[in-house]
């Protein structure tokens, strides 16, 4: 749908505006001063598998647990320092667990299958981000007024892959509140990005995409309402997937969603390797996943693949980086080369209101009719209450304990209107009919993750709205995996979001596996600044 005069006169008027913005931002925002410029190589081996791989060479008893705990507690000591991932670990509990393990593995005498199908992830390491509770390990999500809280049990994802054989090494970083696009909070501070520095890791589980994309972590856990799994996967050049609404629990994370929010928000696996994608989900479904069919056989040639490059362009959002379309075409080509399938390219106009479209569903009480708690209310918790307006006179004399993101979106908040606009719900009514009719049970949907390759430290700020990319399929409820494409000219990962049909998320995951050894997915940090 082309775009009007006056429209595109404002996109531009916007830009302008935006980068005179963050240019004066950069002169007053603290520099990080680290003295290297890059991630240290990775010289370990056993650091380059995949948690499946390296589970089947701990059962074999080909190693031990204890050498790939230890060899992952090398890099992460490493190379925090530099990203600021990890915000606390339990190394020596970690080195404990994988002692009893291998002494387990020792004494089992019902063979590998046995301990297969019982403990799939036996000795594996694995990251969390500190918004879920992780037993003896704080769960603050970035408020100050948590910061002595310590979880006394673990959310039930986290307690799945720990009673499947996962060792966890400790909780990683996210933004305030885990409602902003970059990983940065009063209490651990700003993650970076193991590709650049001077980037954002993403968010809000930033600190899980830095960690996994620095090859410090192979599997971790995520939360996604607007794009919180996918971004920071996007950033971090590794794979994610948000699920089908309702199939993995999100009890036992900070802050727990309300009103329709609580349909909107997904528990997932982030990982470096697409064939530990499948496995993580059946784990951490539960009984649940076995309405996703995992196991069934996905033919990609019977599938039909759908590329949509763009939302239109809206004047709220960037435009789509050129090197993010061109790693999308290649996939086309690609696709249709290797499957012989045609991939058909779509505009979906609806999709210019992707941000109004999850503005309005975020807002919108629930089924009993009461309104999602505000986020200056969870702002306030375990302390006084804030006013957002004093809260930025604060900030702006340097005396807030809350980071801009979360007082601009409070402040926001104060201006939402509690009647949701008709023009709006009846677009999302139209994109929901339209998207799940066009997908069914064999469509798979290409579509950009975010306008941006991974912007510089605070940029989000002045580009709030290009999340909407990855937020409108929370509210369509459909699954998305997330799936790296290689390098961009400087370095940087590019990717692409694969979106399915309501529980037919063996389609994406199935293409994801397809894409990574086609395209090469996760790659080093510093190693190599090839296209794809
Ligand atoms: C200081 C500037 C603040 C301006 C706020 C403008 C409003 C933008 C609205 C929402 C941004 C939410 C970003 C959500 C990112 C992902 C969240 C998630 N947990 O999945």
């Amino acid at each position: 749908m082309a775009l009007t005069r006056f429209e595109r006169f404002l996109g531009r008027l916007l830009r302008a505006v935006v980068w005179m913005l963050f240019a004066a931002f950069k002169l007053f925002a603290p520099q990080q001063r680290h003295g290297v410029s890059r991630l240290p190589p990775i010289t370990n081996p056993l650091l380059l598998l995949s948690a499946m791989q390296l589970a089947r060479k701990i059962r074999r008893k080909e190693v031990t647990s204890v050498e790939v705990v230890q060899s992952y507690i090398d890099r992460i000591q490493e190379v925090n320092p530099l990203i600021n991932a990890m915000v606390k670990d339990r190394f020596s509990a970690a080195l404990q667990e994988a002692a009893q393990v291998d002494k387990l593995i020792e004494e089992e005498t019902g063979g590998e299958e046995v301990l297969e199908d019982r403990l799939p992830l036996l000795g594996v390491p694995i990251t969390v981000k500190e918004a879920f509770a992780l037993q003896g390990m704080p769960n603050s999500t970035g408020l100050l007024t948590r910061r002595d809280l310590v979880s006394g049990v673990d959310a039930p994802s986290v307690a799945l892959l720990k009673r499947a054989g996962a060792i966890p090494l400790g909780v990683t970083n996210c933004s305030e509140l885990c409602m902003w696009l970059e990983s940065h909070n009063h209490l651990y501070g700003i993650t970076n990005n193991p590709y650049d520095f001077e980037r954002i890791a993403g968010g809000s589980s930033g600190g899980e995409g830095s960690i996994l994309g620095a090859g410090a972590s192979v599997i971790g856990v995520g939360s996604d309402i607007g794009g919180s799994i996918r971004i920071p996967c996007f950033f971090n050049g590794i794979f994610g997937h948000k699920p089908s609404t309702g199939i993995v629990s999100n009890d036992g994370q900070y802050p727990p969603a309300s009103g329709l929010q609580m349909g909107f928000l997904c528990t997932g696996p982030m990982c470096r390797y697409a064939e530990d994608l499948i496995p993580m989900l059946s784990i951490m479904g539960g009984p649940n996943a076995n309405k996703l069919c995992l196991s069934a056989e996905v033919d990609l040639k019977k599938l039909r693949f759908f590329s949509v490059p763009h939302n239109g362009g809206s004047h709220l959002v960037s435009p789509v980086d050129a090197q993010l379309l061109q790693a999308q075409k290649m996939v086309v080509r690609r696709l249709e080369a290797d499957l012989g399938v045609k991939v058909q390219e779509l505009f979906i106009p609806q999709l210019k209101y992707s941000f109004q479209i999850w503005g309005t569903m975020m807002a919108s009480p629930g089924k009993d009719g009461k309104p999602p708690t505000t986020f200056a209310e969870l702002m306030s918790e375990g302390g006084k209450k804030i006013w957002p307006v004093w809260e930025l006179f604060k900030w702006l004399l340097g005396f807030s304990s809350h980071t801009i993101a979360a007082i601009g979106l409070a402040l926001v908040e104060l201006f939402q209107s509690s009647h949701p606009s008709p023009f709006v719900l009846q677009q999302k009514e139209s994109l929901q009919q339209e998207l799940e009719e066009l997908l069914g049970t064999d469509g798979v949907l290409l579509y950009p993750s975010h306008p941006q390759i991974s912007p510089k430290h605070h940029h989000p700020i002045f580009t709030p709205f290009n999340f909407c990319y990855t937020g409108i399929f929370n509210i369509l409820g459909l699954p998305v995996t997330q799936c790296p494409l290689g390098l961009s000219e400087e370095g940087l990962p590019l990717g692409v979001q694969i979106v399915t049909g309501k529980l037919q998320d063996r389609l994406s995951l199935a293409t994801a596996l397809y894409l990574e050894k086609a395209i090469g997915g996760w790659r080093e940090p510093g190693k190599t600044t090839a296209k794809p």
